[in-house]
């Protein structure tokens, strides 16, 4: 298999493209990259392609992964035969990615891709086969989790939600250290102390499935001070206010490009 990866340079791009090679899932001689500031000597250590031009990069690729913004994606005007298109576009639906013409699937990873640990679904359009499908699943697992959706409608959720990546924890981040810089902290202390908290929360919390709901429970039963503190921040809005910023990114993702 050929891998073409326009916007390879990019943030999730180069975090594809990086992974597979090292993975080993492609060999560089298979792998083609596609920006708009030009070739690169090394990439990740390796040499690959950088074709001149995106009639380039198609012709000497089977599988193409679409990495470039979605306002973007107008301009492009690829036409992509019959071949395998991943889109990682946020809210360029299947309706128009429909007019390159390949067999189309829609994935959104998130920025833990960099390091290996995305949570990647996607959805499929009709046409795409079960070949097809293990192939975008050895792609899109070489830098994390990927699972097939249901439909469309969901893919746009989770861009709101898993494709955020860390943005909301770093915000709550932000958010504990501002409360205790402003209650007379060492701002070097306080972010140490919020970055602990959010950092560490990961393997605290655990993968399985209630996770986090049981730990929420944890401290509620303990009936201590942070059961103070999280009834005060759902009774202040926490959650409709967290609520309200999803679907402020959903609202994008239907308007975005
Ligand atoms: N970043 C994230 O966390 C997430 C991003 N996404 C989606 O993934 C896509 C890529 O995002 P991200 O990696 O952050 O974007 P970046 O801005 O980091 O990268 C965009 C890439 O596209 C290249 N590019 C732009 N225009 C063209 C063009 N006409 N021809 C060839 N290459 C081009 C850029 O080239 P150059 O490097 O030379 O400028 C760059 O390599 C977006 O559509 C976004 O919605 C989805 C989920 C999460
Ligand atoms: O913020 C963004 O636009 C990207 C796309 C989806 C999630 N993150």
């Amino acid at each position: 298999m050929r891998l073409g990866i326009v916007g390879g340079t990019g943030w999730l791009g180069s975090a594809l493209g990086r992974a597979v090679l090292e993975k080993g899932v492609l060999q560089p001689q298979n792998l083609s990259i596609l920006n708009r500031t030009g070739p690169q000597d090394s990439y990740f250590g390796h040499r690959v392609h950088w074709p001149a031009d995106l009639a380039g990069l198609i012709s000497e690729s089977d599988v193409i992964v679409l990495s470039i913004r979605p306002q973007d994606w107008e301009g492009l005007g690829l036409l992509a035969g019959d071949r395998l298109v991943i889109s990682f576009m946020a809210g360029i639906g299947m309706n128009r990615l429909a007019a390159c013409g390949g067999r189309i699937l829609r994935a959104m990873p998130n920025a833990a891709a960099a390091i290996g640990r995305s949570y990647t679904p996607f959805v499929a359009a009709e046409g795409v086969s079960a070949s097809d499908r293990a192939t975008a699943m050895a792609l899109l697992g070489a830098f994390g989790a990927t699972e097939e959706l249901p439909d469309e409608a969901q893919l746009d959720l989770m861009t709101a939600v898993s494709g955020a990546g860390p943005a909301y924890p770093a915000l709550l981040a932000m958010v504990l250290a501002q409360f205790l810089t402003a209650r007379g902290v060492a701002p070097e202390v306080a972010e140490r102390a919020a970055l602990n908290v959010v950092r560490d929360c990961p393997a605290l919390i655990g993968a399985e499935s209630g996770a986090a709901g049981a730990m929420v429970q944890t401290f509620l039963d303990y009936a201590g001070t942070t059961a103070a503190g999280l009834l005060a921040a759902r009774n202040s809005g926490f959650e409709s206010a967290l609520t309200a910023g999803l679907d402020a990114a959903l609202t994008r993702a239907a308007n975005v490009g």
